[in-house]
């Protein structure tokens, strides 16, 4: 199990950013006017894990983005803010993941009287997510855990290889973010996930991207990582609960000794 988790990745690269200003509107010459993450030099390999760290602010949903743009319909999508309907059942903001698969017909068809197979596989999506019984249930009367499950249900329903999600387990307990993420990773070959969880980083995935200040400063494998190093991404933290001693001044890992200065392992 544990070297299936830490396996490195073998696959070609999938998405390439050499030296690349991200960020938000295009300028005339096609800069983007907000600058988030100036001159970014990163690769995505096929069949590698990886977790995207990095304080609030720090340009994870703008990498992702920006990633989505590149891989278009490779990629399965779940966003931050789960983009459901409230006023529609469970049912039909699953099935919205594939609706451009569906003719206008068939999608406004579903709408009033759900066609048999994909009720079923919906169902199926439910269950395996523990949300059985909720199909019908319009998304707006669930918890906040249940709606971030039929996200990542509507993300898993739109079949695809590669998975991004931006903090897709940020509001389930440990144990089910890890039941969580397994399914994700069970169904694609390739992710990045943002995520604020630094132990579940370390543990669920094989790699590790971490934003700081605009820059990014780690991208290692996380068998060359510990929690010291993704401390270092969260400066804003709160100090120690000793007053009494002087807080420890943010220490950034040391470059040489990450792989993202040797090269790839
Ligand atoms: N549409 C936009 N137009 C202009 N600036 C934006 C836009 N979206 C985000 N930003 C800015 O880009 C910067 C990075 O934001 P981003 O949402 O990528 O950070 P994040 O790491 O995902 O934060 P969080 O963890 O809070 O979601 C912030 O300064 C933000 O204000």
């Amino acid at each position: 199990m544990e070297s299936e988790q830490r396996r490195p990745p073998t696959g070609p690269a999938l998405v390439r950013f050499e030296a690349e200003d991200l960020g938000h509107g295009r300028d005339r010459q096609g800069r983007p006017r907000h600058l988030v993450l100036p001159g970014l030099t990163l690769t995505l390999h096929e069949g590698e894990r990886v977790a995207l760290l990095g304080q609030s602010g720090s340009g994870k949903s703008t990498l992702l983005a920006e990633l989505r743009d590149r891989l278009g319909t490779r990629a399965a999508w779940c966003p931050q803010h789960h983009g459901l309907v409230p006023q529609l059942a469970v049912y039909h903001n699953v099935f919205m993941g594939r609706l451009p698969e569906h003719s206008t017909l068939a999608g406004l068809w579903n709408l009033v009287r759900p066609l048999a197979r994909p009720w079923r596989e919906v169902g199926e999506l439910c269950a395996l997510l523990g949300l059985e019984g909720l199909a019908r249930r319009p998304v707006g009367r669930l918890s906040g855990g249940q709606r971030q499950r039929v996200a990542i249900a509507r993300a898993l329903y739109q079949r695809r290889a590669i998975f991004l999600g931006d903090e897709p387990v940020a509001s389930v307990d440990p144990h089910q973010a890890l039941r969580l993420l397994a399914l994700i990773d069970a169904r694609h070959s390739t992710s990045v996930v943002a995520l604020h969880q630094r132990e579940l980083a370390l543990s669920h995935f094989d790699r590790v991207w971490g934003l700081r200040e605009g820059r990014l400063v780690i991208d290692a494998p996380t068998r060359a990582l510990t929690l010291d190093d993704l401390d270092t991404l969260y400066p804003d933290a709160d100090a120690p609960a000793d007053a009494s001693s002087e807080p420890a001044a943010p220490t950034m890992p040391n470059p040489e000794a990450l792989p993202c200065a040797r090269g790839r392992p």
